[in-house]
């Protein structure tokens, strides 16, 4: 499918969904069940294009992952259960992917060469490659190892003391499997406090860290167990409805077993700000927090988004641009020069796809300025290949007036594959 017409103007949203599982908690439990010793049962997992490609990476380097309509099981055998895959590992579209597997792979005594596709090869890589190598990682790549593809040829590890430039997530977590293997305790300062499922899921299965205010502190030498995990819904999947649920008239949706992680909720605390009226109620969970969400239309007001809050909703900032062209005022998005790393540059894209519509927009060195309240219109627009910038536009034919053509919208299924389905159940009178 090349384009969609949508046609949705004004459609309410109404009833209950649960959307599909976390795509950063799939990528880990993968991970860590391969690398733990005994069975690892994953509920919930999101069969979506970026966590299959996790899966199909860790098949290749010897990992038996049987996968069932339910469950996904994971038979580890330890660090030592992955071998010397005889093909290209290949990431796809897939930037968790690629980083957690080089922190992995930097301590397997074995060859692995890992690409991805057009997008991932524009992607920055040293910023992994770099602490990776003062481990004592050799990786070799495009660019003096910047961009893939990467070779690595694995090595033996040692700890660091490392303060992480950027606050990103998928660099702590690939020091961190790499300090897991390594001789020493390696301590990481984080400028912000990014997700930490990475940390939760090594107590999970039986391994041990500690956090001292933004540092993290772990020994080298662990080895893990096989447990069973269950995936909570993906906020950042949700995002789009409880953004929808907020700004189209006359809605009213409930979100079920949705991730509550502290380090996630960023999208609620907005949501909050703007006025929007959104009720959380959190249910009993071991590990990660999990809840119900609550979402009625209302009148919303433009707000300041940055600081700390941006890590806690860095993938969300696409759809809170759209609800901004729909609150009532100035949105200053500041601090998120992230966005131009991404599956696009998504201050570029996310600027230049909403004035096709008609928003009142404009793109600043680290975010982005939305003057609401405008009227948005149908129009030819496209997700440029990146699932966020797709669903985001699918929400919006939801307010624009007209017909919304979107032009490559399969690339949604990176993340949620059955969107249109959810979407179509919500908008049923
Ligand atoms: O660790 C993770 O699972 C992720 C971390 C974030 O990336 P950065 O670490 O580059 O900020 C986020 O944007 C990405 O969707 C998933
Ligand atoms: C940035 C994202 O993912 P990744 O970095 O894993 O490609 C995302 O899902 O929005």
């Amino acid at each position: 499918m090349k384009e969609m017409e949508l046609e949705l103007t004004n459609s309410p949203l109404n009833g209950r969904i649960e959307v599909p599982g976390d795509k950063s908690i799939s990528h880990r439990s993968v991970m860590f069940g391969a690398l733990a010793e005994g069975k690892t049962t994953i509920r919930h997992f999101l069969k979506g294009e970026d966590c299959l490609r996790t899966i199909d990476c860790f098949r290749k380097l010897g990992v038996n992952i049987e996968e069932t309509d339910e469950e996904i099981i994971v038979y580890g055998k330890g660090w030592e259960g992955l071998s010397e895959p005889t093909e290209i590992l290949d990431a796809g579209n897939s930037g968790t992917t690629t980083r957690l597997l080089l922190g992995i792979l930097a301590g397997r005594p074995f060859h692995t060469v890992l690409i991805g596709d057009e997008s991932i090869a524009k992607r920055p890589m040293d910023r992994v490659v770099v602490p990776l190598t003062s481990m004592g990682a050799k990786i070799n790549g495009r660019s003096s190892g910047r961009f893939t593809p990467l070779a690595v040829n694995g090595s033996k590890l040692h700890a660091i003391q490392y303060e992480l430039p950027v606050a990103s997530a998928q660099v702590k977590s690939a020091i961190l499997f790499a300090a897991l293997q390594a001789e020493g305790e390696t301590v990481i300062t984080e400028p912000q406090l990014t997700r930490d499922h990475t940390e939760k899921m090594i107590k999970q299965f039986g391994g041990d860290i500690t956090r001292r205010g933004n540092e993290i502190v772990v020994q080298g030498g662990q080895s893990f167990t096989g447990t069973n995990v269950y995936v909570p819904g993906d906020i950042s999947s949700a995002a789009f409805f409880l953004v929808a649920g907020a700004m189209v008239p006359g809605s009213e949706i409930v979100l079920e077993n949705v991730g509550l992680n502290p380090t996630r909720r960023g999208i609620i605390d907005v949501l909050v700000q703007m006025g929007a009226d959104i009720h959380v109620e959190a249910s009993d969970a071991i590990g990660e927090e999990i809840g119900t969400i609550t979402i009625r239309t209302s009148q919303l007001k433009g707000i300041e988004i940055g600081g700390d809050l941006i890590p806690k909703l860095i993938d969300e900032i696409p759809i809170i641009a759209l609800l901004a062209t729909q609150a009532e005022g100035k949105t200053v998005i500041k601090d998120a020069e992230e966005l131009k790393v991404k599956e696009t540059n998504r201050i570029d894209t996310v600027v230049n796809e909403l004035k096709k519509l008609g928003a009142e927009i404009e793109a600043t060195e680290d975010g982005m300025i939305v003057y609401g309240k405008s009227p948005l219109t149908g129009a030819r627009v496209s997700s440029h290949g990146d699932h966020r910038i797709g669903m985001m536009l699918a929400v919006a034919s939801l307010v624009a007036n007209g017909t919304l053509t979107l032009e490559n919208p399969e690339s949604i299924a990176v993340s949620y594959p059955s969107f249109f389905e959810d979407m179509k159940q919500l908008t049923q009178k």
